[in-house]
């Protein structure tokens, strides 16, 4: 393995019941890249996520990261090698303000744990911390709300304000414009970008818009095989992705600015 490879697979397989989701994957996601993995409904994207933080069991094949095999390991064990899944696993605590849930995460990045009951004067300490981090995704004016009360497209700009106080090396982001309105969804992939900042991103992503504005390299899955890895213009000029997205052979963009795939 290089040293530009910060994360790779290898045959990486999952059969359900017979039928085949993941097929030999390998793949190679570059350190500093933000890297999407896109395919038509029922690709494998998503069971190919969860392989990667074994969060389900690969029936074959292997998860590299930073060249150790992580495939085995708990998604404990896989965090504290700097590997932090967004939304899915979510991070945050709906019932604690939004001051409090970057404290936590500051807390924990800190080695301190998920402690409830440190003293205030220990909690305060990260509280400069905390309020540059929820200015830098425009919450700062809701730090004193509870999680619970802030919009849905807030509260995915809180989460990724939670990974980015865990400052993890590898981020694996899990559709982070689903659900959104056109306004909320510039902000978010402004926030990725921010959050790509001297870290890697794998995401998965269904807005080819998103995907074409914030990619360094995108991998499309089809019937849970690897069919293309390279740029969007790449991939998106591919017969054979063409075809996975259209179902027959013509000749046209994998998506526009307002598609979602
Ligand atoms: N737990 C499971 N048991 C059986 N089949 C499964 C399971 N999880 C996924 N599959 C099947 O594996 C295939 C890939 O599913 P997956 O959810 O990974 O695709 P996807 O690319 O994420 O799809 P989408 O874009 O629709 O979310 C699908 O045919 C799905 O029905």
């Amino acid at each position: 393995m290089t040293q530009d490879i910060i994360l790779q697979t290898e045959s990486l397989t999952r059969d359900f019941n017979g039928f085949r989701a993941v097929d030999s994957v390998s793949l190679s996601v570059r350190r500093g890249h933000i890297h999407a993995i896109i395919g038509p409904n029922g690709a494998g994207k998503t069971t190919f996520f969860n392989l990667l933080t074994n969060f389900i069991r690969p029936s074959a094949g292997k998860v590299m990261y930073e060249g150790v095999n992580i495939t085995a390991r708990s998604s404990a064990d896989i965090a504290n090698l700097g590997i932090v899944r967004s939304f899915q696993i979510s991070a945050v605590f709906p019932h604690l303000t939004l001051l409090q849930n970057i404290r936590i995460a500051l807390q924990k990045r800190a080695g301190k744990g998920l402690n409830f009951w440190s003293s205030k004067r220990i909690l305060n300490q990260f509280d400069d911390q905390a309020m540059q981090i929820l200015a830098l995704v425009r919450l700062e004016s809701l730090h004193d709300k509870l999680a619970v009360e802030i919009a849905y497209g807030q509260k995915r700009a809180l989460e990724l304000a939670t990974t980015i106080a865990l400052d993890p090396k590898l981020v694996l982001l899990d559709e982070p414009t689903q659900g959104m309105g056109h306004e909320d969804v510039e902000h978010i992939m402004e926030l990725v970008r921010q959050v790509a900042q001297n870290r890697t991103v794998v995401m998965v992503e269904h807005n080819m818009k998103v995907v074409a504005g914030i990619s360094d390299q995108i991998t499309v899955l089809a019937r849970g095989k690897e069919l293309a890895s390279g740029t969007y213009s790449d991939v998106s000029r591919n017969e054979a992705v063409i075809e996975a997205y259209m179902g027959r052979k013509r000749k046209r963009n994998i998506g526009t600015a307002h598609d979602n795939a």
